[in-house]
């Protein structure tokens, strides 16, 4: 089991106030700093990382724990001898990056690794936030769900991947019934409450590889990646009895909720908007034959 120490760099030069001049490892900590802060990926910034102390022979494996991430990184190959390094600047977790050699360190390299720490920890910094803005750019704030940017990106991505790969690609488009009068009877911020409360139900029906968005105000875009109608309306189903099955527990009432569902699968060469506007078709045929219920486009039989 390795130690863990808490790295910042401002301690740590705080620790070593009589260093020399620079040396041939701040020097090589400079050129490494400089090719880090070019990436702005987390995972790219650690690469590279890695690869510069790999190639030197500092290490045979490094591992990072991403702080936001259920993952840890491995570059090279586990080894019996660990330091484990907690990066922290100005109280911001940066995550844990262990070194991995065969044989034990010796104190003096351990001072080398921690001049080429130093060099990492703002690129990472840097990267770890730009990828928290980008998440946060993507996400609408009320239910956590993708955004109408994030899914015109996506489908985009999407139907390319299902053209090239030549796999069919589902799309639901789903919208709350009747909850105007949600909104007029409890207000707005009820109405919000159960819109948060929708959403983590939908997800909770979903597959890890279902992507979920909000398409505008009560209304969700579900997108299922190398899925037929089939499982298009299973799913649906499965939703549609997730909202209905309970009442939602709202702060002062309890009130139940339905959600219409319409469908449409992908067709080779078919444009996005003319995808959405099937969705909608089918969506708008469900609330007219009475809501809570799901429909496909085309109907069946046509
Ligand atoms: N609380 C809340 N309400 C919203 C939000 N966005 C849109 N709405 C409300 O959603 C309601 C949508 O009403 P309608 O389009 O008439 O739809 P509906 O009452 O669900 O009726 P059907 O869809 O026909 O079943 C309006 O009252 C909007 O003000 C939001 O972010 N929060």
């Amino acid at each position: 089991m390795a130690s863990i120490l808490q790295f910042d760099p401002a301690s740590s030069a705080a620790r070593r106030p009589e260093r020399p001049a620079p040396g041939p490892d701040a020097l090589r900590a400079l050129q490494l700093a400089s090719t880090l802060q070019v990436w702005l990926d987390p995972g790219r910034v650690i690469q590279r990382f890695a690869a510069d102390l790999l190639e030197h022979g500092e290490a045979d494996g490094i591992a990072y724990r991403d702080p936001e991430e259920d993952r840890t990184l491995l570059h090279g190959t586990r080894a019996a001898h660990r330091v484990a390094y907690r990066l922290v600047v100005d109280d911001e977790d940066l995550g844990e990056v262990t070194l991995m050699c065969r044989r034990r360190y010796e104190p003096a390299e351990l001072e080398g690794i921690e001049t080429l720490l130093a060099a990492l920890v703002y690129p990472l910094r840097n990267a770890l936030r730009f990828r928290r803005l980008e998440r946060c750019a993507r996400l609408d704030a009320l239910t956590g769900a993708g955004n109408r940017a994030a899914l015109d990106e996506e489908l985009r991505r999407q139907m390319d991947l299902a053209r090239r790969g030549g796999h069919s690609l589902g799309l639901l488009m789903l919208d709350l019934d009747h909850f105007k009068e949600i909104n007029d009877r409890l207000g707005h911020a009820a109405g919000d409450e159960v819109l948060r409360e929708c959403a983590a139900r939908i997800r909770g029906a979903m597959r890890r590889s279902d992507l979920l968005f909000r398409y505008g105000g009560e209304e969700f875009v579900i997108l299922l990646p190398d899925a037929g109608c089939e499982a298009a309306v299973a799913l649906a189903e499965r939703i549609r009895r997730a909202v209905s099955a309970r009442p939602f527990r709202l702060r002062e009432e309890t009130v139940r909720v339905t959600v219409s569902v319409g469908i449409a699968c992908h067709r080779p060469g078919e444009p996005q908007a003319a995808l959405l506007e099937r969705a909608d078709r089918a969506l708008y045929a469900a609330k007219r034959a009475g809501r809570n219920r799901v429909e496909v486009h085309p109907p069946a039989g046509a």
